[in-house]
């Protein structure tokens, strides 16, 4: 009877895009009744089903549920009311057979000796593989099974099942609909079930024919055999549909559109149609918004049992997923160790050549040194020789000699790669050199020339050409401070008129520790991000996500629960790349090394909300990772690592002081650079940014969350 209806579906219009999944729908299944949901493969049943449990936002008509709208405060739809077990496994591959069902019991908030007591009994019935066996190594039948279990764990008053009986063998079919029949006629649970398995549906008491969105007829299976006078349902079913393409066919041929109903589905309703005054709907909350309803749908809820049953769960599928347990903590260590060894030091063996035209260079092993520069007693300098004496400067670990005849064979062997540049040495090049210090101001031209190293550099790649050319400058100076010593002269005519002095390092602070804030942060930035995402819509896909919320866990119990564990992990890895500043760094934090671990923390956790913002809109693990590597570059490129900031065009350099990590960068290398402390500004508005992201990839995750539905 009407006043016995546990769902009342009115009028659903369901679309994804502009396509028309549900088209004004409308059935109602009676309590204490099995309703076998039938129908051609993308009809639309799961779309129904997720409608129902609350799932899936509609876009028009009406859904009651046991009395109440889904989502809707103190329906108990989502929640322990229902158990429903959703067309994909939606079980966590990590948990044994019986962790799963025990997952479910506890987030059910059953006490531990009554899931003890179901479990044997569905273990029995289902023929449940062993408690201790993990999920990954269970058969797909089995898998389904147990998925089976986890939604009959709490008894529920309404059972919704999506092709249950999918890999089933027929003997457990039968008996899983016996089970079925047993629980609706002593218990009066109420069963939606749909199955591609059209025969099987002779067990149920109402049989829903579906067809492109629309209930073509609902009947009790004798009846619709009697009506169409067949021996099957299967018949019945392709009679309908062929009925259904006429009708359809003919609308459109009077210039109609393929969406209006079709008389079958009008005519054949039966007359027992729930009313919602029967079902003890009230006005007033017909009348409640769609947006209240969405409000309540994103849960806020926090229950300590199902808090502690979810930290259980994410704590089980981390340390059993040994691979990404051992990705996660040794990555940090890695990334930074591959930084220390490969940013930052000199290159080694860069292949010069050297054409010397003063002197065949294999004559220099055995030149006397004390000969080349020889004061007389005039107190001039005479030079012989000197070439020899400065190749002696070039015995350094950066370079690696190779000598050529000509300037010709130098210059093809730096057009055929096989140097990175060349020096050209002048005949006369001692003696010009001679001249050319003694005259000073007054030298002729020629002198200046033959008086000259040419340096000749290879600079599309401007690393080794620029590091070459910046080393055989100084080894020249070098030879140069000596040649004065050596003449009595003071070195100070050996360099350029400028006295350098540094601040806060040196002249041969290496690049590594500029740049290591900047590579420790971007680090935990994208660790941050790649683990929020990965975890988050890996739960999604399988389904755990979606089915966790069905029965009745908030949004905000599964967000805080994963997080509070990555919260942990994060800590971890911060630490280790601490640690490995600390071991690799050669200049050591001069500021407070709480405050140093304070801003990386921050930063990962801003990744972290990054990866959850992420998470809200991808569906796939690969565009998940498309958004946090794809952030992760510009990111890098913008953050003044590579380049300085104040080159930029003046648009790009307020994106990228406003991006998560420029200012954080400049706050973090000041702190280990300068010992800034806490209250210095520029150390403020590095937190101040990360905080502002933070909310702000919070608050868009609500958002979106919210559109998504
Ligand atoms: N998120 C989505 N976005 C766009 N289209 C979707 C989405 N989910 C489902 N669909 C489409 O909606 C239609 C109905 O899908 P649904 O899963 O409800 O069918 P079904 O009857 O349960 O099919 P099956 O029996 O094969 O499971 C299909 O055409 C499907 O491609």
């Amino acid at each position: 009877m009407a006043a016995s209806s546990a769902i009342l579906v009115e009028n659903v219009v369901k679309t994804y895009g502009s396509k028309v999944i549900l088209d004004e729908l409308s059935i109602n299944v009676e309590r204490g009744t099995i309703y076998g949901l039938l129908g051609a493969s993308g009809c639309g049943k799961t779309t129904l089903l997720s409608c129902i449990v609350g799932r899936k936002s509609t876009n028009s008509g009406e859904i009651w549920v046991l009395g109440g709208r889904p989502g809707e405060k103190g329906s108990g739809v989502p929640g322990p009311k229902i158990g429903y077990m959703p067309q994909e496994l939606a079980l966590v591959e990590e948990f044994t057979v019986k962790d799963a069902i025990y997952y479910f019991g506890t987030i059910y908030k059953m006490e531990a000796k009554d899931i003890k007591e179901r479990f044997e009994y569905l273990s029995k019935l289902l023929e449940l593989p062993d408690g201790s066996k993990f999920l990954k190594h269970c058969s797909g039948g089995q898998k389904r099974r147990v998925s089976f279990a986890a939604a009959l764990v709490h008894s529920p008053e309404l059972l919704i099942l999506d092709e249950p009986t999918v890999g089933v063998d027929p003997i457990l079919r039968e008996k899983i609909w016996d089970h079925l029949k047993d629980t609706v006629n002593t218990k009066r649970t109420t069963v939606i079930i749909t199955t591609h398995y059209i025969e099987e549906a002779k067990e149920a008491n109402t049989v829903g024919f579906m067809r492109k969105g629309k209930i073509m007829i609902q009947e009790t299976p004798n009846k619709l055999l009697a009506t169409f006078q067949t021996n099957t349902l299967e018949e019945a079913f392709f009679i309908l549909s062929q009925k259904q393409n006429d009708q359809l066919n003919n609308t459109k041929a009077i210039g109609g559109t393929d969406q209006g109903s079709t008389s079958t589905s009008v005519e054949s309703f039966p007359a027992n149609y729930g009313s919602k005054d029967a079902l003890g709907i009230s006005s007033a909350k017909e009348r409640r918004s769609k947006k209240e309803q969405s409000v309540y749908m994103s849960g806020t809820e926090i229950d300590p049992k199902r808090m502690k049953a979810l930290l259980s769960k994410n704590w089980t599928q981390f340390y059993r997923n040994i691979g990404g347990v051992l990705f996660l903590l040794t990555f940090p260590l890695l990334q930074m160790w591959f930084f220390a060894n490969s940013v930052g030091t000199d290159p080694k063996h860069l292949k010069l050549g050297i054409v010397n035209n003063e002197s065949m260079t294999t004559l220099c092993a055995d030149f006397d040194w004390n000969s080349t520069a020889i004061q007389t007693e005039d107190y001039e300098c005479h030079f012989r020789n000197l070439t020899c004496r400065f190749l002696t400067y070039l015995e350094h670990p950066m370079i690696s000699k190779v000598l050529y005849k000509s300037y010709p064979e130098a210059v093809e062997g730096i057009k055929h790669g096989q140097i990175v540049g060349f020096l050209y040495i002048p005949t006369n090049f001692s003696q010009s050199f001679e001249e050319r210090t003694r005259l000073g101001l007054n030298s002729p031209e020629w002198i200046v020339h033959y008086g000259e190293i040419r340096g000749y550099m290879d600079m599309s790649n401007r690393f080794t050409g620029a590091a070459l050319a910046i080393k055989l400058y100084r080894l020249f100076i070098e030879f140069q401070d000596k040649l004065l010593s050596d003449c009595k002269l003071p070195q100070k005519f050996a360099h350029i008129p400028i006295d350098e002095n540094f601040f806060f390092g040196n002249d041969h602070t290496p690049y590594t520790t500029f740049v290591t804030p900047g590579i420790a942060l971007l680090l935990v930035f994208l660790l941050g991000s790649t683990m929020t995402s990965q975890i988050i819509v890996k739960e999604k896909i399988d389904g755990v996500w979606d089915r966790s919320i069905v029965a009745g866990v908030s949004s905000l119990e599964i967000t805080l629960s994963h997080l509070s564990l990555q919260f942990i992990i994060m800590l971890v890895e911060c630490a280790e790349v601490l640690l490995m500043i600390w071991l690799m760094s050669t200049y050591p934090i001069q500021g407070s090394w709480i405050l140093f671990f304070f801003i990386l923390y921050l930063e990962g956790v801003c990744g972290m909300t990054y990866g959850f913002f992420v998470s809200t809109f991808c569906q796939k693990l690969g565009e998940a990772n498309i958004f946090c590597t794809g952030g992760y570059l510009p990111l890098t490129i913008i953050c003044g690592i590579i380049w300085p900031i104040e080159a930029m065009p003046t648009i790009l350099r307020w994106l990228s002081l406003a991006s998560p990590c420029t200012m954080p960068i400049l706050s973090l290398r000041n702190v280990m650079m300068k010992g800034w402390n806490l209250w210095n500004i520029q150390v403020i508005n590095g937190i101040g940014v990360l905080l502002a992201w933070i909310v702000l990839f919070g608050i868009a995750s609500v958002w979106c969350i919210k559109i998504r539905r």
